[in-house]
């Protein structure tokens, strides 16, 4: 549903940041993009809404050159991917109620907006969008009540009110402690697979890209270095995208979790039955 051909980005100062990136993506999948810092991580997550203009290649969405479009259909297309951010974006002194339904701007017309006239079914799908993601009783708060989980949470619901195909998701737990970090990512991971969603997550934890990642694709120097599953970073690998250091470590740490993980969830089914 998404490909990348040749897409590069050479921004003003003369950094080139992706140099000619191809990159195909199914309906549903959830990759985790990795790689050291300047990689071009997030300039090649801001490139295929075009936050970011590409300097050269395509950016197809269902076959729709997005990097080619007009204004107009620009914002149509936006449509389809929902954005999370690692600051949350927030409109801090709107309350959490907003927030979501500023999400559907794209499709509410200005004024009616404006003055904050959302038609019903809107307003009921943000209601069940909050309570999907925990958040119900704290609609009527402002943002700047709210802890980073929770905030995350309301980007998280904001982004899934467009009714996306497509998460562009931009280091959503890099402000946020180990425990939060894993709730957050489990809960956009739960949701690509409910609604079938295909998920970009730009991610500095190699854990949890590890954990949560169907597909693992690391990126150095505006190059991809890697692509491929999560049990295939071996510290070789990790070695080529991020350097020298001592990977086995962050391997075990992984294979750890993850029997953590599933304990726990066996141990919540046996309770459960
Ligand atoms: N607005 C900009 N103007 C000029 N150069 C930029 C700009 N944004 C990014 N770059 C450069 O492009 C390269 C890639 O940056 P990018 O932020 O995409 O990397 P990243 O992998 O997301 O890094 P990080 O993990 O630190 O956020 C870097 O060399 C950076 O300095």
């Amino acid at each position: 549903m998404l490909r990348l051909e040749n897409l590069v980005k050479r921004y003003k100062t003369g950094d080139q940041a992706l140099k000619g990136v191809n990159l195909e993506i199914p309906k549903g999948q959830v990759l985790a993009l990795i790689g050291p810092s300047g990689a071009g991580k997030s300039t090649l997550i801001r490139c295929i809404n075009r936050l970011v203009e590409p300097t050269a290649g395509a950016v197809y969405l269902n076959d729709v050159n997005v990097a080619a479009v007009g204004a107009g259909e620009l914002r149509r297309l936006r449509r389809r991917m929902g954005m999370i951010f690692q600051e949350y974006a927030l409109v801090e002194r709107l309350t959490v109620m907003e927030n979501v339904l500023s999400g559907r701007l794209g499709y509410v017309g200005f004024w009616r907006s404006w003055f904050r006239k959302f038609p019903p079914d809107d307003v009921a799908e943000a209601f069940r969008l909050l309570d999907r993601v925990g958040l119900m009783h704290m609609a009527d708060k402002r943002a700047d009540e709210l802890s980073g989980g929770q905030r995350q949470r309301v980007g998280i619901a904001r982004a899934l009110i467009q009714n996306p195909e497509l998460l562009l998701v931009d280091e959503p737990t890099a402000s946020l402690d180990p425990k939060t970090s894993r709730q957050i990512m489990r809960l956009v991971c739960e949701l690509c697979t409910e609604r079938g969603l295909a998920a970009i997550i730009n991610i500095h934890d190699v854990m949890l890209a590890q954990m949560f990642g169907q597909r693992i694709v690391g990126l150095q120097l505006g190059e991809i270095v890697y692509d491929g599953p999560p049990n295939g970073l071996t510290s070789d690998v990790l070695t080529t995208i991020y350097g020298e250091e001592d990977w086995e470590a962050t391997i075990d740490k992984v294979e750890e979790e993850e029997e953590e993980e599933t304990t726990t969830a066996e141990a919540v089914l046996g309770a459960d039955r």
